[in-house]
């Protein structure tokens, strides 16, 4: 719809033939998007090679789990180099590997110009009603990072970059954890103050985690990093929070999936950031307990108390030695 309204002709791809004719017939999407009317210039369609034929500019929206799926076979049928824009939340377990990653494993280098994460507090429904957002661009490519602001930004969308993509993909993607927590403890009937305390303490695990991978901290405090993690953790949009809601309210979580029908990403990200802690031996206790919450049907109760009851600790740690080097790569990024 944002790319739209700047006035491209978007062409979707949807597997769903019913789907395609509702888009490109009605102007409509009534399962994911009641009650919108979509711009003129949107169509779909169910052949890939239709959509992608001639383009230089594919906007990547598929869940994580679906992109082994999806990217061979866009491998296959592009002609030309492209520009990948992906917008999908998540780490993939056991290989551990952060979405641009796993675009750059899957779609052959000639068939790749660059790879740009759009990411940032930005609930469908809401864009889709053109209420004011705000998100953030990152690639490793300077040049295409500005041409995706460029695409992008109008008068309710707007766009900043951050040359820090190892941030912006991890805040984005962890920040569904603490989402799924702050579920929890809403579903348990506890109050502000302990959603506020996962929100802060959860941002120290993920800076925490960050570091060691190489972000720059300063984007944990941003679109990408709090902003997310608000907007996920704060509103009944999010398909985090309401499984957590759900698990929270006495709920198994395979029975809460196949209820929502939809991509829950913090599930397998769970997975991912506790194996990322025990390689990198980073603390992350809520991330932790979620994992047993999840994996090892432990009782949220349970996990609220053992939380509760860790060893006394101080709050800020002396991340010197961790950020120095980011902190001092990103300063010349920037005077360049
Ligand atoms: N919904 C939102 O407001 C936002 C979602 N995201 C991210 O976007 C990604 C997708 O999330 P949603 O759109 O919310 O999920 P969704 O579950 O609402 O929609 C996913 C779509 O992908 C399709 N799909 C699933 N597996 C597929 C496959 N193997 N091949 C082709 N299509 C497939 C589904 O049929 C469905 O149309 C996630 O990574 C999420 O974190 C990011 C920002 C905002
Ligand atoms: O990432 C999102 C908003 O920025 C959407 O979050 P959910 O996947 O929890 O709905």
């Amino acid at each position: 719809i944002v790319l739209a309204d700047n006035g491209y002709n978007v062409s979707v791809w949807t597997r769903r033939p019913e789907q395609a004719l509702e888009i490109t017939g009605q102007k409509t999407n009534k399962k994911y998007l009641p009650g919108i009317n979509l711009p003129e210039n949107i169509t779909a369609n169910t052949k890939m090679e239709d959509v992608i034929n001639g383009v230089d500019t594919i906007v990547l929206v598929t869940p994580t789990l679906s992109m082994r799926e999806v990217l061979p076979k866009l491998n296959e049928k592009l002609q030309n180099p492209v520009t990948i824009i992906h917008a999908s939340k998540g780490i993939e377990p056991d290989s551990l590997k952060r979405i641009s990653e796993i675009i750059e494993e899957e779609v052959e280098e000639k068939h790749l110009k660059s790879v740009v994460v759009l990411s940032g507090p930005s609930h469908a429904e809401e864009v889709s009603l053109r209420q004011p957002t705000t998100v953030t661009v990152s690639s490793k490519d300077k040049q295409a990072c500005e041409d995706a602001q460029d695409l992008f930004i109008n008068n309710y969308f707007r766009v900043y970059t951050n040359q820090d993509i190892i941030g912006v993909e991890i805040g984005g993607a962890l920040k569904n954890i603490i989402a799924l927590g702050a579920g929890i403890s809403d579903g348990l009937g506890h109050g502000d103050n302990s959603k506020a305390a996962l929100m802060t303490r959860g941002l120290a695990e993920i800076t925490r985690l960050g570091g060691q991978l190489g972000a720059n901290p300063l984007t944990f405090a941003g679109l990408t990093g709090i902003g997310d993690l608000i907007v996920t953790c704060t509103s009944t949009h999010s398909r985090n929070w309401r499984a957590g809601y759900a698990i929270g309210q006495g709920k198994k979580l395979d029975e809460v999936l196949s209820g929502m029908g939809m991509a829950v990403e913090g599930v397998r990200t769970t997975l991912a950031a506790s194996q990322l802690a025990e390689r990198y031996g980073v603390s992350m206790p809520i991330t932790s307990e979620l994992y047993k919450v999840l994996f090892k049907n432990k009782n949220p109760k349970h996990a609220v108390d053992d939380l509760m009851k860790r060893d006394r600790t101080h709050e800020v740690e002396d991340l010197t030695s961790v950020f120095a080097t980011q902190l001092m790569d990103q300063s010349k990024e920037n005077n360049q």
